[in-house]
């Protein structure tokens, strides 16, 4: 049997966004079993699902986020279908649509998928530029792919590729996500296209996440952001993410620092209708209020322990 585990991701960190991740500990499980035999499944796949949301995840290969990418990973490597009679068991532990980066798991956990059944032995990197293929947020997918605290950039990908519908999603598409089999070579993904930094992070910063009991889609979260920003907020946040980057990996950590530098005009302000109490929080919540506390933030739209996790593959014999 091959495990998959890819850790949940926090996403911005107040100004960083679209450019700082943080891996968190709970984790996306698949447990797959690969079983040369002449019984036949629809693409040779079988999805069972257990775990958070397991009853709204989907079970056709073609349907279900982790599936599409490993068959548009298999197809980009002249694979049409899964290789072998492939069982693939999904634990999964991340809340979906809670601003966790349960999406950017699964894309992960699919391209390992496609890279063992495949036997395809891509590099890590090769396997990012996949996943930047299918979701245009680095800062979650660095985060989830090599774990820790990460900043991300992104070449600008042909609007001809990005328009593509072999790409099982161009950033966060509205369900049902593409990735349909043209019998065409999807579009393989140029080398190098998302490049990354890994952060230091003070071993004294600890995270509490809080998980509201309401969804919010990425795709609308993205919707209500401006297409363009004054100067001054782009100056503003720009500060403060170079800042942060830094202060987060220096012990004893400065509170006041931080939660200067976790202040955001990009995105936060207009999400705040989106997510009731998170324009109180951020204003109420302090480190002269909360002594302690070093910042609050609206995670992709947050335990920093234990946050050197990475995507893990052990084979288990
Ligand atoms: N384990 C999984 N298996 C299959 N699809 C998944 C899984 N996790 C997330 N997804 C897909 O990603 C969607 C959530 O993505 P998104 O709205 O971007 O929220 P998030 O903030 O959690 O990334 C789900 O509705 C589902 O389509
Ligand atoms: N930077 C993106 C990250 C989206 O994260 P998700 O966890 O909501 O998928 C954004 O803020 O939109």
């Amino acid at each position: 049997m091959i495990s998959i585990q890819v850790p949940c991701s926090t996403a911005n960190l107040g100004p960083g966004f679209d450019v700082l991740g943080l891996a968190l500990s709970l984790y996306l499980e698949l447990q797959v079993s690969v079983i040369s035999s002449s019984s036949r499944a629809h693409l040779n796949c079988e999805i069972t699902c257990a775990g958070l949301g397991a009853e709204n995840l989907r079970t056709d290969p073609e349907q279900n986020l982790i599936t599409q990418v490993a068959l548009y990973v298999l197809r980009c490597h002249s694979q049409h279908e899964f290789p072998h009679l492939t069982k693939v068991h999904i634990i999964n532990g991340i809340p979906l649509s809670r601003g966790l980066g349960s999406s950017a798991a699964a894309v992960v956990a699919g391209a390992l998928l496609a890279n063992e059944v495949g036997r395809l032995q891509l590099t890590k990197d090769r396997i990012l530029d996949f996943c930047l293929m299918v979701e245009r947020h680095p800062d979650n997918i660095t985060a989830a792919l090599y774990g820790g605290f990460v900043g991300a950039c992104l070449s600008e990908l042909d609007p001809e590729d990005a328009a593509r519908v072999e790409v099982p999603l161009a950033e966060v598409l509205p369900e049902p996500a593409g990735g349909v089999d043209t019998g065409k070579q999807p579009p393989v993904p140029p080398l190098g296209i998302g490049h990354f930094e890994r952060f230091r992070l003070s071993p004294d910063i600890k995270a509490v996440v809080v998980i509201p009991n309401f969804k919010v889609d990425t795709a609308k979260a993205r919707e209500v952001l401006p297409n363009q920003y004054s100067r001054q907020d782009l100056v503003y946040t720009s500060q403060r993410i170079a800042i942060l980057t830094q202060i987060l990996g220096q012990p004893p950590t400065d509170p006041k620092k931080v939660h200067l530098a976790m202040q955001d005009r990009m995105h936060q302000p207009y999400r705040a209708n989106l997510v009731p109490g998170l324009s109180k929080a951020i204003e109420t919540l302090t480190p002269s209020s909360y002594p302690g506390l070093l910042g609050v933030c609206l995670s992709g739209r947050i335990h920093f322990q234990d946050s050197m996790n990475e995507s893990k593959r052990i084979l288990i014999q």
